[in-house]
């Protein structure tokens, strides 16, 4: 292995209570708010082409005239009066969300609480009061834990640089910015004590990727100060600047932070690490923007299909909700928080506190599973309803009795014959009158193999 000083702090898994409570979330919400909802993609008749919360770096002939100036001065016109953050919590609740990741500062640098290291925050907007406090009190208040998404990148400091600095201006500058970054982080776990962890984004400029001493630092203090402070792989790179992965590809931090708007293909890809997988709703919006009708919008039973993906392989889906600048949840969001909740009331059982089951992905759906219980996740019934479990002969457990809604279902052992077979094969029988409209979780007890 090559010598490291600012590499991964631990092989293999974080194993305490906190972060065992993190395993079995399945789904989160991600909520994306700031000044950028006020343009929501457009401005003066004309589109953004790229994600809302990106509409500051709009630039080129497209972009309204003087559009830096115009942006930085929005917040002057913040007054989200419909915000109600009891209603987005209760909203969360319904969805089946475990927990909540909150933008308290994305790349724009526009803080939703009223930090005292910069003026660029709520509290001078017309609105005022604290969005943070109002989020984590309501969120923690329905029972869902609240993580803070925090961005590195922050076009507003004079100190932030994307390169590397070169001079010595920019590097007395950017030694401004890394104390501000930290005075900013120090002052969110100090304000809001609740909060389980960080989700740090905006880290993949030269400039703090070059900081290997100081983030290696940064990350144990911020643990420190705060024990059981969840931090994920994106915070930091290793003094050869790899991330996500040190020069000795051990995992940075307490999961894989990698998969944004992307999941595993299969368990091997992620072979027993933890991870979380953050999704948009349309294709790329993070922040509101107006139209949504110039794209695909997933549906509730796209999202079902993949927080069972993601929890068959041991990570947690995040779907991400944009509020507009008003402070509301757009209606469409809203159907589907209700349809995606009114799903997940009825299959809670085999997606928090399951893991991975050890078995090959069976072609009707998604195995997982919670001690001596196996459940399957079934999206594709086949059409002769008879669900071949597929178990390898070396697997620790057989199935004893197969329910479905609390109903016994007839399970029988097949002897398929088939030559130096490394499976055993039980033959789960769904009844003739048997035919779900939604995907359906079948109840596997099981017991020992004698
Ligand atoms: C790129 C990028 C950022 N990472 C996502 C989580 C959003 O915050 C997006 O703006």
């Amino acid at each position: 292995t090559i010598p490291l000083k600012y590499g991964a702090h631990r092989t293999g898994n974080r194993n305490d209570a906190e972060m065992e409570r993190w395993r079995d979330y399945g789904l989160g919400q991600f909520i994306h708010w700031g000044v950028y909802a006020i343009p929501g993609g457009h401005w003066e008749g004309k589109s953004y082409n790229g994600a809302a919360e990106w509409i500051r770096s709009w630039g080129g002939n497209g972009a309204p005239a003087n559009w830096k100036e115009t942006y930085d001065n929005l917040y002057k016109q913040f007054n989200p009066t419909d915000f109600d953050a009891k209603k987005w919590a209760k909203q969360a609740k319904a969805m089946g969300a475990k927990y909540l990741i909150f933008t308290t500062k994305h790349h724009d640098g526009f803080c939703l609480w009223p930090s005292k290291y910069t003026e660029y925050t709520i509290k001078n907007t017309p609105y005022k009061k604290d969005i943070v406090k109002q989020v984590v009190d309501a969120y923690n208040a329905e029972g869902i834990d609240v993580y803070l998404y925090f961005s590195i990148i922050d076009w507003n400091h004079p100190g932030y640089r994307s390169a590397a600095p070169k001079t010595e201006k920019d590097s007395l500058a950017y030694e401004d910015f890394k104390q501000f970054t930290k005075n900013q982080l120090l002052e969110l776990l100090e304000r809001y004590p609740t909060t389980k962890g960080f989700w740090f984004d905006g880290t993949w400029d030269q400039a703090w990727i070059k900081q290997a001493g100081f983030t290696d630092a940064l990350e144990k203090e911020l643990r420190k100060i705060h024990p059981g402070l969840i931090i994920g792989s994106r915070f930091r790179a290793d003094e050869n600047g790899k991330r996500h992965f040190d020069s000795n590809n051990k995992l940075m931090g307490d999961y894989e932070q990698g998969w944004e708007r992307k999941l595993p293909a299969s368990y091997d890809v992620v072979a027993g690490r933890d991870w979380d997988c953050v999704m948009t709703i349309p294709p790329n919006q993070w922040g509101y923007n107006s139209d949504w009708k110039s794209s695909y919008v997933k549906t509730a039973s796209d999202l079902s299909q993949m927080l069972m993906q993601a929890v068959s392989m041991n990570g947690n889906l995040v779907i991400n909700f944009g509020p507009d600048g008003k402070g509301n949840i757009r209606p469409e969001e809203g159907n589907i928080a209700q349809q995606l909740g009114q799903w997940v009331s009825q299959s809670g059982e085999a997606i928090y506190g399951t893991r991975y089951a050890g078995l090959p992905k069976p072609d009707y759906g998604y195995y997982t599973k919670k001690g001596q219980q196996l459940f399957l996740t079934v999206f594709n019934q086949p059409v002769n309803k008879v669900l071949r479990l597929a178990i390898p002969r070396d697997y620790a457990d057989e199935p004893k009795q197969v329910t479905v809604a609390g109903k016994k279902l007839e399970v029988k052992r097949i002897d398929m014959g088939m030559d130096r077979d490394k499976n055993l094969y039980y033959d789960v029988i769904l009844p003739n009158d048997f035919n779900p409209k939604q995907p359906y979780v079948i109840t596997i007890d099981m017991e020992k193999a004698n």
